[in-house]
């Protein structure tokens, strides 16, 4: 049975449909309001280290009388390949799966990437919902409907926007989160203080040590708060022509530290070095002020994620960061910070910028 949930709306409007995230536990009951009275057939994507848990779900939906099969994927980024969502494609098409079946993505933020490209994929396209596992899964992967997979050349260069139609956040998933996953995720939530809501920063300050737990005082306000910056975004800019561009703070880089890194770092913890990084530029471009710039190092530090990079990388590094998806021809652009909560572009910057940034950032 669902227990109360916070609920947050995200979409209605400029012609999206409006979709809800709920927070809270025990959330599952409802799962079959989600996936509506339509559907027949219903796939449960999964990755390994979730066996248990995806089982669990398949078998609920089964007794439900859904024909419910359990898709299991690779742990993390190894899913968010082309041949992971071919796998996909196949369990799909040897089931029937028809339009107006559903997929039901359970996991982190891979997870649910991959299983919304598959359903943004299927068909050319069928109903999908999201069951993050992770902290962030809950505040940013599963929200706003950004899918997609990884190339040899670089992050989430395939892809598609296709909104979930709904989210469940059952808070406790992440007692079983290993404590640098979870740690990850906090990347995005400080991410959203410093874009939008630094009462976030706030709170973690408050209580570094209890910010690195799930059963911390300020868990769920913390997630909802980030899931709330999320939202709003990605309601007034769904494709991302405009105002999205500043939840890619930190990315430039971080994306590309990832790839650098053969996906053996976590997102979270490059998109760490990558705001780092990003505050660096925005105070040699005379944009960000200084205590705000180190504020940037004092937060992250406080709850164990990582400031800084090996600094013999930075020529394989630019060149990634050229296919990033804010370029423009051969104009690289970042998003950078006027102030606190004041995100804006930095178009262009000149090298020797760049350099002094990294320098900042080199280990
Ligand atoms: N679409 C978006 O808008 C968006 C936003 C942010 C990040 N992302 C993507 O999200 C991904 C990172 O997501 P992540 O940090 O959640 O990592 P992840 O999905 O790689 O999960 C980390 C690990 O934890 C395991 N796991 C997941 N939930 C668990 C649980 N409750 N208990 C135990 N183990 C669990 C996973 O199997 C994996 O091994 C990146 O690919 C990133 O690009 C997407
Ligand atoms: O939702 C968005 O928009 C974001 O930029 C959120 C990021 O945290 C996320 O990592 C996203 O997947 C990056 O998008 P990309 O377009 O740079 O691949
Ligand atoms: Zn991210």
């Amino acid at each position: 049975m669902t227990e109360q949930a916070t609920r947050i709306q995200v979409g209605g409007t400029a012609g999206t449909d409006p979709y809800e995230v709920l927070v809270g536990r025990r959330l599952l009951g409802e799962l079959p309001g989600l996936i509506g009275a339509a559907a027949k057939r219903v796939a449960v994507l999964h990755p390994e280290a979730l066996a248990a848990t995806g089982e669990a779900l398949r078998e609920d939906l089964a007794g439900q009388g859904y024909d419910a099969i359990a898709i299991q994927l690779p742990n993390a980024e190894e899913s968010k390949t082309a041949e992971v969502a071919a796998y996909c494609w196949k369990a799909l098409g040897q089931t029937g799966f028809t339009r107006t079946d559903v997929i039901v993505g359970v996991g982190g933020g891979a997870t649910t990437d991959l299983a919304g490209f598959v359903a943004a994929t299927w068909l050319r396209g069928v109903r999908w919902i999201a069951v993050p596992t992770t902290v962030l899964g809950m505040v940013d992967a599963a929200v706003g409907g950004k899918t997609g997979i990884n190339t040899a050349e670089g992050k989430n260069l395939v892809g598609a926007f296709h909104p979930p139609a709904g989210v469940l956040c059952d808070l406790a998933a992440l007692d079983s989160l290993p404590v640098n996953d979870y740690v990850s995720g906090l990347a995005e939530v400080i991410k959203a203080g410093f874009i939008a809501d630094p009462a976030i920063l706030d709170l973690i300050e408050s209580d570094p040590e209890g910010a690195r737990r799930p059963d911390g005082p300020h868990t769920a306000e913390l997630i909802e708060r980030a899931i709330r910056v999320k939202a709003e975004v990605v309601s007034a800019d769904l494709k991302e022509s405009g105002l999205r561009e500043i939840l890619n703070y930190g990315h430039t880089l971080a994306h590309a530290i990832e790839k650098n890194e053969r996906y053996n770092w976590r997102h979270g913890a490059a998109v760490s070095v990558g705001m780092v990084f990003a505050a660096e530029l925005g105070r040699i471009a005379g944009r960000l002020d200084d205590a705000t710039a180190d504020r940037h190092r004092a937060v992250l530090a406080s709850v164990g994620l990582p400031l800084t990079y090996r600094g013999d990388q930075w020529p394989k590094l630019l060149e990634t960061m050229k296919v990033d998806k804010k370029s423009r021809g051969d104009r690289l652009r970042f998003i950078v910070l006027d102030g606190l909560a004041k995100p804006t572009v930095l178009e262009s910057p000149d090298p020797a910028m760049l350099l002094a940034a990294h320098a900042e950032i080199a280990a």
